[in-house]
């Protein structure tokens, strides 16, 4: 018994009798979730079924993908490491979940006449994750995502009676034009619906001819057209009671369901595991610049909070919240560099071509010579060396190719952007003292150092899979260097 309720402090609330009001809310809906088989999507998932087990059904719309179905990609969901709590609490979790054929990329979703009669008559909380987060999606595949299918989701929240919230997740960084940014939504110089008509007749050489004045002082279409999808929201809001989340940039999980799970290489994963492998030794970013990260399970309880704050209190208008960490508890790309650094002395990466390093310069020039002197020469000498051994060359098209991913990220590694939090901080200031503890979304209390360590560490385990008994032989290996 003492040993459960260490494991499960939300459960022991529940026996106890003071349950999370939060929680409470959530059991016995029907709830969609889009963006489900996502990083954030799989948390809140998660997060939903330990907290409330007794909801009655989590749809999920999905597609196949990878020659799995929806069922294979579900049971595989539900097999992994991040669930393996939930089956404890919430032993039908299996049946809980509907998965639904769907893809927002088609008309109506594609989702069948039956499955959509089902979903309209008894969906109660609608959160809608699903995106495309890519940095250098052509325009028409980021409005089809991230502003049509966001209108259509509308357009079916709107016929369904029982709906008592909708939830949309955008990004902090959808107004990164400004420096300072409220929680309101900022108009477009486009109207997205004109945006959405024109991608029907222009084509795609046209698109891409226009894309750049489009987007304006926008860094790429994915902040674009998430600002766009954001407008969407507003202007057909209609009768619903909606809110928006924005997320800056989305870490490993910070204590939920366990420290430093994460599962892609965005954000900063990516670029943690080519420097630990010592490809990348330095980079274009301003050591003093604000590092916004968040973590997901942050994320995910904010967003639960803010579901249950939205149906309940149905604030007259559509508010936004940002999740951000900046002007609560700020770090920045320095220490973070640093930090990463220092982890990787203790937990090194396996086979790493190099010796870790981080030079960060915020210098043209310097950064030129980096990328020649520690990035290109070392590539074509290794190259050189598989060739003279009758191996195949990979290092320099490796290297083209990371050099490609770092120049798309500088935008957000070399500016500092302030980010109000008034109703996020609200919000918190609403919650019961349980549900400030079971779903904490106060970031003041986060220990950087401490995180970060967890992120690497979750790196090596869950991305890489790589086994803690192998960390001698990295750091021998690394000795040689
Ligand atoms: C000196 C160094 C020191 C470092 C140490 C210190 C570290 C600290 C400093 C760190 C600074 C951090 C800065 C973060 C700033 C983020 C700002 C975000 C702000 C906005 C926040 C948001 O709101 S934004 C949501 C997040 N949005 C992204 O962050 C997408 C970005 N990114 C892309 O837009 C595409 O990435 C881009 C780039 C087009 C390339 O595109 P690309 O095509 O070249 O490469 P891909 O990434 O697609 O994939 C390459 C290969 O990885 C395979 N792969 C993919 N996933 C996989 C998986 N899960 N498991 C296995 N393998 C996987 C894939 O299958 C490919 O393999 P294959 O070649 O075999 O097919
Ligand atoms: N990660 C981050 O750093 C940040 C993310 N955000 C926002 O958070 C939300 C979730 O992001 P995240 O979880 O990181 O993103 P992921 O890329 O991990 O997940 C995207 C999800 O959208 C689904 N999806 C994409 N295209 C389609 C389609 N045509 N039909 C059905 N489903 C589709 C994907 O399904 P499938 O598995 O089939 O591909 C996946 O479930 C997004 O709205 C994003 O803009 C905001 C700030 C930062």
């Amino acid at each position: 018994m003492g040993r459960e309720r260490n494991l499960f402090p939300e459960l022991s609330e529940r026996k106890g009798g003071t349950m999370s009001t939060i929680a409470a809310f959530y059991s016995g809906k029907s709830i969609l979730i889009t963006g489900a088989t996502g990083f954030m999507g799989k948390v809140l998932m998660e997060k939903l079924f330990r907290t409330s087990p007794d909801l009655k059904v989590i749809y999920i719309l999905m597609r196949p993908k990878a020659g799995q179905t929806l069922q294979q990609r579900v049971f595989q969901i539900l097999n992994s490491k991040l669930f393996e709590k939930v089956k404890e609490v919430c032993p039908t979790v299996h049946d809980k979940i509907r998965a639904i054929y769907a893809d927002l990329n088609q008309n109506d979703f594609a989702i069948s006449r039956e499955d959509m009669q089902e979903l309209l008559s008894c969906t109660n909380i609608i959160f809608h994750c699903a995106a495309t987060v890519r940095f250098d999606d052509p325009l028409r595949h980021a409005v089809q995502l991230n502003v049509t299918a966001t209108q259509q989701l509308l357009l079916m929240a709107s016929q369904m009676p029982k709906l008592e919230a909708f939830i949309h997740i955008s990004t902090a960084f959808s107004n990164c034009n400004l420096t300072h940014i409220d929680e309101v939504v900022y108009p477009c110089p486009v109207e997205p619906k004109k945006i959405i008509d024109s991608m029907e007749w222009l084509d795609d050489s046209i698109i891409d001819e226009i894309t750049p004045k489009l987007i304006g002082d926008q860094p790429n279409t994915y902040t674009y057209t998430k600002a766009l999808g954001e407008m969407v929201v507003q202007q057909e809001s209609g009768n619903l009671n909606i809110a928006i989340v924005r997320p800056s940039i989305v870490g490993a999980t910070w204590q939920e369901p366990f420290p430093g799970w994460v599962d892609n290489l965005n954000g900063p994963s990516g670029l943690i595991i080519a420097a630990g492998k010592g490809f990348l030794r330095a980079i274009k970013a301003t050591p003093m610049a604000v590092a916004d990260l968040i973590p997901v399970d942050t994320v995910v309880n904010l967003t639960l909070a803010v579901g249950w704050y939205t149906a309940v209190h149905r604030p007259k208008s559509t508010l936004v919240y940002h999740c951000t960490s900046g002007n609560l508890n700020p770090c920045n790309w320095g220490k973070m560099g640093f930090q990463v650094l220092a982890t990787f002395e203790k937990i090194p990466f396996e086979r790493a071509f190099r010796r870790p390093n981080a030079d960060f310069t915020s210098n043209n020039f310097m950064n030129q010579y980096w990328n020649a002197v520690s990035h290109r020469a070392p590539a074509i000498i290794y190259d050189f060396y598989l060739r003279l051994t009758g191996r195949k060359p990979r290092m320099t098209k490796l290297m083209n190719r990371l050099l490609r991913t770092t120049s798309m990220l500088e935008y957000f590694i070399n500016r500092s952007w302030e980010w109000s939090t008034y109703n996020t901080e609200m919000l918190m200031s609403e919650l019961s003292p349980e549900d400030q503890r079971v779903f904490n979304f106060d970031v003041r209390q986060l220990n950087w150092l401490e995180y970060i360590e967890n992120y690497v560490l979750g790196i090596k385990k869950y991305l890489l899979k790589e086994d803690m008994a192998g960390i001698p032989e990295a750091k021998q290996h690394l000795k040689r260097f």
